[in-house]
């Protein structure tokens, strides 16, 4: 199947220049899988971009939070796609449920901004995910099928992008997701991919897990057949972070 481990540590909205300082050094010096093996994709805040790219290891990747969904001019507190590929930054993380929640992005809207981002050069990682009540409604595919489909009907190419399942109800609260019920979340994804998209995209895209994973949980959560990686939040800001990455050894002995 060929799918690469990818694992994303997403900062949100965290750190001073010290800190920051702090947690690249410590991935500096991590002893992790080879590049072969795991793809690694750190996301610090907006402002703290430079300085990371230029002093991360170049084995490790770097990606914005988010960006505009258009060409950047008259749009204040926004930043284009352009400006991070002009600071050299090759991935961006769209769609948050943060985002969707708390700014509003609809599932247009975030579908907008991967076509856009995707058409300017940019990797995206595309989240999505169930609240607690739409699980409990028993409509959790129904919803991560329709945030999906708002991105197939926009893009032809899914080459370039990573599909992150996160529930809400996972996120922050160290309730991680079974490794059954992401199995079957990322089972029935990539089913919709196949009858909707191409049985090539389905096999072909990552299907990352993120919601409180870390170092203790990440190894059984590797394991599931669908699984291809995580979005790691609050784990990303500390040196299990590390032992996150090593979960993608499970990954090549299945
Ligand atoms: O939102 C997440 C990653 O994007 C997950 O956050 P936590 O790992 O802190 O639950």
């Amino acid at each position: 199947m060929g799918r690469k481990f990818f694992v994303g540590g997403n900062w949100k909205c965290n750190g001073t220049t010290e800190e920051v300082k702090k947690i690249v050094s410590t991935l500096n010096s991590g002893e992790v899988p080879s590049e072969d093996v795991v793809e690694v994709v750190v996301s610090p805040p907006f402002v703290f971009l430079p300085l990371v790219k230029t002093t991360l290891r170049p084995d490790f990747h770097v990606a914005a939070q988010n960006c505009w969904v258009k060409k950047g001019g008259a749009f204040t507190g926004e930043v284009s796609a352009e400006m991070l590929l002009n600071l050299d930054i090759h991935w961006v993380i769209l769609g948050h449920s943060e985002r969707r929640a708390i700014l509003g992005e609809s599932n247009e809207f975030v579908g907008d901004k991967v076509a856009y981002a995707l058409s300017q050069g940019l990797k995206v990682i595309a989240c999505i995910g169930e609240t607690l009540e739409q699980r409990e409604a028993g409509s959790t595919v129904e919803v991560v099928a329709a945030q999906t489909k708002a991105i197939a009907a926009r893009i032809s190419d899914w080459s370039n992008v990573v599909l992150a399942y996160e529930p809400v109800w996972a996120i922050g609260t160290g309730k991680v997701a079974t490794p059954a019920q992401a199995q079957e979340v990322h089972y029935e994804l990539r089913k919709w991919l196949k009858e909707n998209v191409s049985p090539q995209v389905a096999d072909s895209t990552r299907i990352i897990y993120g919601g409180s994973v870390n170092g203790a949980n990440s190894k059984e959560l590797a394991g599931q057949a669908d699984v291809d990686g995580f979005l790691v939040g609050g784990a990303s800001l500390k040196p299990e972070f590390i032992d996150i990455l090593k979960s993608a050894e499970v990954k090549k002995s299945t």
